[in-house]
């Protein structure tokens, strides 16, 4: 009899979603689980690889040629039952592979070389603790794995609870320890060392004592002192003279937002939520008690007090002893919301963001993992939290295209909540004040529970929207970023003391270089686009590849001196503003402000102490910010986007023009928007001064229904690569040969086109849109498209499928 398991191997040049399988050899038999990482022999079994045990079956009479597992590298799975079967479905439901499905939902410390150690946490027999730990109080565990009697001693220990198995990363430098202290002697053995001691020598006969009394253990030697009242010195004494001995501790890392929490003591007590909450709160409640795996769309206009919603649902789970799961749409962008979650439930947050380090990351993964936070924030690929016994799940500003990953797997963080609320039995809370058309559309028939906040809180009013036409200020007043009538409003705010938000979409100091004399625009040597200007590097950068290179003071083309820069940047912007309004102290937040770790938080922190009159950023600002003293929203360009060949262009300006307006006005003073446009009677600028989601929903399905574009058709995205134009050309007309003999006529095919950035990374993209309702010979197909141009191997054009796509450009 023999016990066969299904595995899925990591073997990037051979990858396919099909397990392959192993017998388990007698030793690892009672220790195999679904979910752990095995060493397995792979190909001509020279080569070892890592897989996933996705699969066991029933021991069965086989005596035939399969490969066995070499070894396990876990003793407990890292993937439960439930990341396991959602891995699955992503990998299915997104064209991916398997393999890197599991991968996305793991930390990256995973993935990479990690090394499993036996620690002891407990007293353990002294036999054991010299045979088998040779005096020291940690183990590398690949020493021992091929030995099954030790294996099986230390499962019994760890049942025990005497030793724990923990990662260690095989960086050394990212494991973060501290100093620890532990007796080397007996009770007896350090009671005959008082005895040589000399009558004065007091210090040393309190450490006798203070270890005597953590016999067995090991202490921070930062508590130790503190509990002791011994200094440092004096430890190093008692090690020289072989009394105690210091030791690594594993320390969880303190990320940034894990810092100690500032005095904001009121925000910990729950509001006393007004009526439009309470009905909305009291339905999301009903269906946590009962668990109902139901989608709430909330839809609340910008401060209308949703996060206080969300919280109070989370603290609802809590009570029912459930785990509850946030996600926003980028935490660097939002500290007051991670805050604010962090303020009401403590130390049982765990914050999963894409600003930790690897081992920051896999720390706050382990917590979660170990059941030690119940609340998990985070932004996309935190939906993959190990939580188990998720009683709620929210997104915030659901329609932000930042929820789905443009790489493979290819999946929306939406679908996949979704997909973990059926599970749990757990309602899915989608939050906006500018819902997408999706997800409005499906509450419009039903399928979503559409929960509204219509107000403010406190019933204050939207602020007034004004757009200024900035075509006939240009000609009055030649170039400049700023209208008379936003300058005006501005000194005005400035003299009352009050904040003012200003808002510029776009980053880097002007967008392209070109020369007069011959209209060279400067170009990435590798990609399609103009590069960026970058006053704080010196440099010009491609934002597809991050080729740099140095500003030019010649054009390359025609070496004229008379080389200029194009377009708008943040902080062009400041040194007008800085010209214009000299008295007026400002912050300036986008990418190059921002890039250093924290900075987000402290420029934000110093924005709402008022140490600056005015914030002005890139769309980064637009979204979550509550200053109460903010009065003032100015948006400077609000056409960039609208011009894109994209169907979500118009939704997007929409979106971010709706959100930021929101920042303004937020308290008990009132508030005032400008928008600057080249476009004022663009129907999503229109439709934004008006506050009117619902008319531009209207509008907007009625141009969708036209067009056959989402949410009436749903959309896949085929994308052939390589560095000959002519054979990524090719490779999508045969493609679309195939689909046109087999799809259904309802289902249109776009293309194959080039995409609009046609060449990026020295490669060349062609694609083809497909737009369907309803095809069963799609989902077939894909997958077969797929696995095919794997299996072809190395004539390296790279095909991609991304279902429901965010960007067509
Ligand atoms: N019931 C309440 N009573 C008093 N104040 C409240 C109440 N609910 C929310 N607030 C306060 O109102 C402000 C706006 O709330 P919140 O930030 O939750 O709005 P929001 O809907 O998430 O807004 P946005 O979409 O603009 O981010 C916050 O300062 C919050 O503390
Ligand atoms: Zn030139
Ligand atoms: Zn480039």
């Amino acid at each position: 009899m023999a016990q066969l398991a299904q595995v899925i191997v990591d073997v990037p040049t051979m990858q396919t979603n099909r397990p392959y399988t192993y017998q388990v050899p007698t030793r690892l038999e009672n220790q195999v689980q679904l979910g752990m990482r095995v060493v397995v022999p792979f190909g001509n079994g020279k080569r070892q690889v890592q897989g996933f045990i996705v699969g066991l079956d029933q021991p069965t009479r086989y005596n035939g040629q399969l490969k066995a597992i070499d070894a396990l590298m876990d003793l407990q799975p890292v993937i439960g039952d439930e990341l396991l079967s959602l891995s699955k479905w992503l990998a299915d439901r997104t064209y991916a592979f398997w393999i890197s499905s599991i991968y996305t939902m793991l930390p990256n410390m995973l993935k990479a070389k990690s090394t499993r150690v036996v620690k002891i946490i407990d007293e353990v027999d002294e036999q054991i603790a010299f045979d088998v730990f040779h005096g020291k109080d940690e183990l590398d565990f690949a020493t021992v794995q091929s030995n099954p009697q030790i294996v099986s001693l230390l499962l019994k220990l760890q049942r025990q609870g005497k030793v724990r198995f923990e990662y260690v990363v095989a960086d050394k430098a990212k494991a973060k320890t501290t100093v620890g202290i532990r007796p080397q002697l007996s009770f007896e053995e350090l009671e005959e060392a008082r005895t040589s001691l000399h009558a004065n020598a007091h210090a040393q006969n309190r450490l006798l004592s203070y270890l005597q009394s953590i016999i067995g253990k090991t202490v921070k030697q930062v508590d130790a002192e503190k509990i002791s009242g011994l200094k440092a010195a004096t430890f190093n004494t008692g090690v020289q003279k072989g009394w105690l001995t210091k030791v690594p501790i594993e320390v969880y890392r303190t990320p940034l937002g894990q810092e100690p929490l500032p005095d904001d003591h009121h925000l910990a007590k729950p509001l006393t939520l007004n009526d439009e909450q309470q009905a909305a709160a009291n339905e999301i409640e009903q269906a946590i008690d009962d668990s109902r795996s139901r989608v709430f769309l909330l839809e609340g206009v910008t401060g209308s007090g949703k996060t206080e919603v969300y919280l109070q649902s989370i603290a609802k789970a809590l009570q029912n002893h459930k785990t509850a799961l946030m996600l926003v749409p980028e935490i660097s962008l939002t500290p007051q919301i991670v805050n604010r979650v962090r303020h009401r439930f403590g130390s049982k947050v765990a914050v999963l963001h894409s600003g930790l380090s690897a081992g920051e990351r896999f720390d706050e993964w382990r917590r979660i993992n170990r059941g030690e936070a119940q609340v998990v924030v985070g932004a996309r690929s935190a939906i993959f939290a190990p939580l188990t016994n998720i009683g709620v799940i929210i997104l915030d500003e659901e329609h932000e295209s930042s929820y789905k990953q443009d790489e493979a797997p290819r999946y929306h963080a939406r679908e996949v909540a979704k997909w973990r609320g059926k599970y749990n039995n757990a309602p899915v809370v989608l939050g906006s004040a500018t819902p997408s058309l999706e997800s409005r559309a499906r509450a419009m028939k039903g399928v979503y529970q559409l929960l509204q906040l219509k107000h403010r809180v406190n019933k204050r009013p939207l602020p007034p929207i004004k757009v200024v036409d900035m075509r006939p200020e240009i000609k009055e007043r030649g170039e400049s970023n700023f209208s008379r009538e936003l300058l005006t409003k501005l000194t005005d705010r400035l003299a009352k003391n009050e904040q003012s938000i200003l808002m510029l979409n776009r980053r880097g100091f002007s967008s392209f270089m070109m020369c007069r004399d011959c209209g060279e625009v400067l170009k990435c040597p590798n990609c399609d686009i103009s590069l960026t200007l970058h006053m704080d590097s010196h440099t010009m950068k491609c934002h597809y590849c991050g080729h740099e290179e140095p500003i030019p003071r010649f054009c390359p083309h025609c070496g004229s001196r008379e080389i200029r820069y194009y377009g708008t940047g943040t902080e062009k912007v400041e040194r007008e503003l800085a010209g214009l309004i000299p008295q007026a102290r400002v912050i300036r937040m986008d990418v190059d402000t921002t890039r250093r770790k924290g900075m987000h938080e402290k420029l934000l922190r110093q924005f709402g102490q008022h140490k600056a009159d005015i914030l002005l950023g890139t769309q980064m600002i637009a979204k979550g910010l509550d200053f109460p003293n903010v009065t003032l929203v100015g948006v400077l360009n609000a056409d960039t986007g609208l011009g894109l060949p994209d169907f979500r262009s118009s939704e997007r300006t929409f979106d971010l023009l709706s959100q930021v307006s929101g920042r303004a006005g937020r308290a008990d003073k009132k508030g005032e928007v400008i928008i600057q446009t080249y476009n004022p009677d663009h129907y999503a600028i229109r439709f934004a001064q008006r506050n009117d989601y619902e008319g531009f929903f209207k509008r907007e399905m009625a141009l969708r229904h036209q067009a056959s574009y989402p949410p009436y058709y749903f959309t896949v995205r085929l994308m052939a690569s390589h560095e000959d134009e002519a054979i990524a050309a090719r490779a999508m007309a045969q493609i679309k040969e195939q689909l046109t003999k087999s799809l259904m006529p309802s289902t249109i095919i776009l293309g194959p086109t080039p995409r609009a950035i046609a060449r990026m990374k020295r490669r060349y993209y062609y694609q083809i849109v497909i737009k369907y309702k309803q095809d069963q010979h799609l989902h077939p197909l894909l997958q077969k498209i797929l696995q095919e141009t794997q299996s072809k191997g190395k004539n390296d054009v790279q095909i991609s499928i991304d279902p429901d796509p965010q960007y067509f450009m």
